[in-house]
C-alpha cells in the first residue's frame, strides 16, 4: 500500500510516536513506517529559525552574505511532493520490550545518567558569537527554494528526491556563497548531497546559466572528492552519476584503489571529466605521476574528514591539499559578479564527527569558515577550540581522546535505539542469532575489530540457517562489489564486516546493527551504529559484549549521551533491564 505523508500522517502519526507503533510492526508495513519517519525527518527541517547561544550581538546570515541567495530561491513557492524514497525491500522489527519480571521496569527505561544530546558541538567548545540564522533558510520545502537550477531539480525529482534535509537546507545556500565549510550532522542524514548539489550548480551540465556563459573559460578537472574507503568513493560515484544522469555520468571519474591503475588513467585522457572522486592514496599516485592536473579545481571535498586527516593518511592528504586548486580556477569576479570572490579552491569538510582538530586545520586553510550543522551555521572563529595538549595538566580536557569522544556527541540520529547485552566469548553468536529473531531483523550488519574471526561467524550462523556473508579489506576489488550488491539486494541478512564498513556505508534498509566487538572509541561506536536508521527510518543497535566489558559500554553511552540499555534475548523477546540491577 502506498500512501502519501499527507494520509501517513493523518492514520499513523499518533501510532507512530509511540510504543503501539511498535507492536502493530507486522500491520502497518515498514514502507508506511519508514515514509512517516522520514517525514518527520524532513518536517523538523522547516520549523524555524535557531539561534546558537544567545550570548552576543547577533550576526545573522545576511552578514554571512546568504541573505541574497536565500532571495534568489524565494520567487515561487512550489509545494512538497513527499519525502525521501521508501525503502525497497520492506522489513520490519518486532520490537517488543518485554520487561524482566522480577523488576518493575518501564518498556523504555532510560539510565539516569544519561542525558539528551543538547548539541553536535564539543562540549568545551564555547561559542562567543551569537548567530542567528535567517528562518528563510530552513523553512525551505522545496530544493527550488534553496535556489537550485531547473536543470539539477529536474533530474532530483526524477531520482524520487523532492525536498531537502535539514543539513541540505543549511548547507546549499552557504556553500553556493563559496564559503569554506565544515558540514556536521549525524549520520544518514543527507551529507553527501548537502555538498553535491551547490556544486553541481556551479559545474557541468545542470549548472547555472550564469556559470554556462563561461564554461568555456575553464577546462579540467574542477572538484575533487576524498573519501577514506574504495567502497565510499564509489557510492558518492553512484551518487553523483545518478543526478548528472545517463548521458553525463562520463563526467565523474573514479580514482579508487584497488582498481586499475592504468585504466583510471586512461578515463581521465578519454573522457575528460571534471569530478574525480578517489581515496587519498590512488589519487595522490596518479597525480604525482602527473596524470591528474587540478590546479585549476574549484572544490575540494574530503569526505569523513576527522579519518582522513588521521595519521595513516598524511603523506598523501598532504599533497592533496597542496596541489587540489592552488591556482586561480575561477573566472575574475567583474564577470562573475560579487559571488566571485574567490580565486582559490573551495574547501568542504564533512563528518557526523568532527574533532576539534579538524575545526583546527579548517580555520588554518579556510577563508572564513564556517560550521555547518542541521539547524545552524557558526563561524568557526567564534568557537573556542583547546590548544593540543602540552602538559598533563592539560590533558584532561584537551587530550586527543577526549576531543575525539567530544566529537562523538549529536553524531547519532535521534531515532535510534540502543542496548547492550553480556555474553561469553563463544556464546556471542549464538546470542546473535537470538537477537536477530527476536527483533525480527531483516537486514543486519555484524562489526568485528578484526578480520580473522570473520569467516568463522558467518560459518556458525548459516549452519543456524541465517544467511550471511563477510566483507573486509583482504577480499578483492571485484569480490567487495559483489557481496555488498548481494547484501543490498537482500541475498544475505546478515554481512559480518570489520570497521571498513563503519563509515559512510549507505544501505538504507539496514534495520540492526551488532557490536559484536566492542568498537575503540565512542566515535567508532556513532559511526557503526550509523549505518542503520537512515534518513530517519527506524533502527536498533545492539553491542554483545563480555561480563568484564559492559563498564566500556556504560562509559561509552555516557561520552555519546544517548541511552544503551541494558538487554538479553530470551524466548524470541527483548528483555530490558533496568540499569541497576545489572550493576
Ligand atoms: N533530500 C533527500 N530526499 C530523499 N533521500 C535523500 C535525500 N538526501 C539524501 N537522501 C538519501 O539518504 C541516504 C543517506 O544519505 P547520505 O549517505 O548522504 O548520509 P550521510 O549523512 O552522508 O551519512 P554518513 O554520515 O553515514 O555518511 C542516502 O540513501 C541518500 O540517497
Amino acid at each position: 500500500m502506498r500512501l502519501s505523508i499527507g494520509q501517513v500522517h493523518r492514520n499513523v502519526l499518533a501510532l507512530a510516536s509511540s510504543r503501539s507503533c511498535f507492536v502493530l510492526g507486522d500491520r502497518l508495513s515498514f514502507r508506511m513506517l519508514s515514509q512517516q519517519r522520514a517525514a518527520g525527518f524532513h518536517q523538523t527541517a522547516w520549523r524555524g529559525s535557531q539561534i546558537v547561544q544567545d550570548r552576543g550581538s547577533p550576526l545573522t546570515l545576511a552578514s554571512l552574505e546568504v541573505q541574497s541567495k536565500v532571495e534568489y530561491g524565494k520567487k515561487e513557492k512550489i509545494a512538497r511532493t513527499g519525502g525521501p524514497k521508501p525503502s525497497s525491500r520492506g522489513s520490519s522489527l518486532n520490537v517488543k520490550p518485554r520487561v524482566s519480571s522480577s523488576l518493575s521496569v518501564k518498556p523504555r527505561v532510560s539510565s539516569p545518567n544519561v542525558k539528551p544530546a543538547k548539541s553536535a558541538l564539543p562540549k568545551s567548545a564555547g561559542v562567543k558569537k551569537t548567530l542567528k540564522v535567517d528562518e528563510a533558510l530552513f523553512s525551505a520545502k522545496s530544493f527550488e527554494e534553496l535556489g537550485l537550477t531547473p536543470l539539477l531539480i529536474d533530474r532530483l525529482n526524477k531520482e524520487g528526491l523532492t525536498a531537502p534535509t535539514e543539513v541540505q537546507s543549511a548547507a546549499i545556500p552557504i556553500i553556493a556563497q563559496k564559503h569554506d565549510v565544515v558540514i556536521q550532522s549525524y549520520t544518514g542524514s543527507g551529507k553527501t548531497l548537502a555538498y553535491l548539489l551547490p556544486i553541481l550548480s556551479e559545474i557541468g551540465p545542470l549548472k547555472r546559466p550564469m556559470e554556462q556563459d563561461n564554461s568555456e573559460k575553464r577546462s579540467g578537472i574542477e572538484a575533487v572528492i576524498v573519501a577514506p574507503s574504495r567502497e565510499l568513493g564509489m557510492q558518492i560515484v553512484r551518487e553523483v552519476e545518478k543526478i548528472l544522469g545517463p548521458n553525463d555520468k562520463r563526467l565523474v571519474q573514479q580514482l579508487v584503489g584497488g582498481a586499475n591503475r592504468s585504466r583510471q588513467e586512461e578515463a581521465l585522457k578519454k573522457n575528460k571529466p571534471i569530478i574525480v572522486v578517489g581515496t587519498p592514496g590512488r589519487i595522490s599516485e596518479i597525480s604525482a605521476a602527473g596524470k591528474l592536473q587540478t590546479h585549476g579545481c574549484r572544490f575540494l571535498v574530503l569526505d569523513e574528514v576527522d579519518q582522513l586527516l588521521s595519521f595513516n593518511y598524511r603523506e598523501d592528504m598532504h599533497r592533496i591539499l597542496e596541489h587540489v586548486g592552488r591556482k586561480s580556477g575561477t573566472t575574475s569576479r567583474d564577470i562573475l559578479g560579487p559571488l566571485a570572490r574567490r580565486s582559490e579552491r573551495q574547501t568542504i569538510l564533512v563528518s557526523a564527527t568532527i574533532p576539534f582538530s579538524v575545526i583546527r586545520a579548517a580555520r588554518s586553510w579556510g577563508h572564513d569558515p564556517v560550521l555547518i550543522r542541521a539547524k545552524s551555521v557558526v563561524p568557526l572563529d567564534s568557537i573556542t577550540v583547546p590548544r593540543p595538549a602540552l602538559s598533563q595538566a592539560d590533558a584532561n580536557s584537551s587530550s586527543p581522546s577526549n576531543s575525539v569522544n567530544q566529537a562523538a556527541v549529536g553524531s547519532l540520529p535521534p531515532s535510534l535505539e540502543h542496548y547492550y547485552c553480556t555474553a561469553k566469548a563463544q556464546h556471542k553468536v549464538d546470542t546473535l542469532r537470538r537477537c536477530i529473531h527476536a527483533l525480527e531483523a531483516q537486514t543486519v550488519i555484524a562489526f568485528m575489530n578484526n578480520t580473522k574471526p570473520l569467516k568463522d561467524v558467518v560459518f556458525k550462523l548459516e549452519a543456524r540457517g541465517i544467511e550471511a556473508t563477510e566483507l573486509h579489506g583482504d577480499l578483492g576489488k571485484l569480490a567487495r562489489s559483489t557481496v555488498l550488491k548481494k547484501f543490498k539486494d537482500g541475498e544475505f541478512r546478515v554481512l559480518v564486516t570489520n570497521e571498513l564498513s563503519a563509515r559512510g556505508l549507505d544501505v538504507p534498509e539496514c534495520d540492526l546493527v551488532v557490536n559484536l566487538d566492542l568498537p575503540t572509541d565512542s566515535t567508532h561506536y556513532a559511526h557503526r551504529a550509523g549505518r542503520t536508521g537512515r534518513l530517519g527510518r527506524k533502527g536498533i543497535v545492539v553491542t554483545i559484549c563480555e561480563e568484564n566489558e559492559a563498564f566500556v559500554v556504560r562509559k561509552m553511552r555516557k561520552q555519546l549521551a544517548v541511552a544503551i540499555k541494558p538487554c538479553e534475548f530470551t524466548e524470541g523477546e527483548l528483555v530490558v533491564h533496568k540499569e541497576e540491577d545489572v550493576e
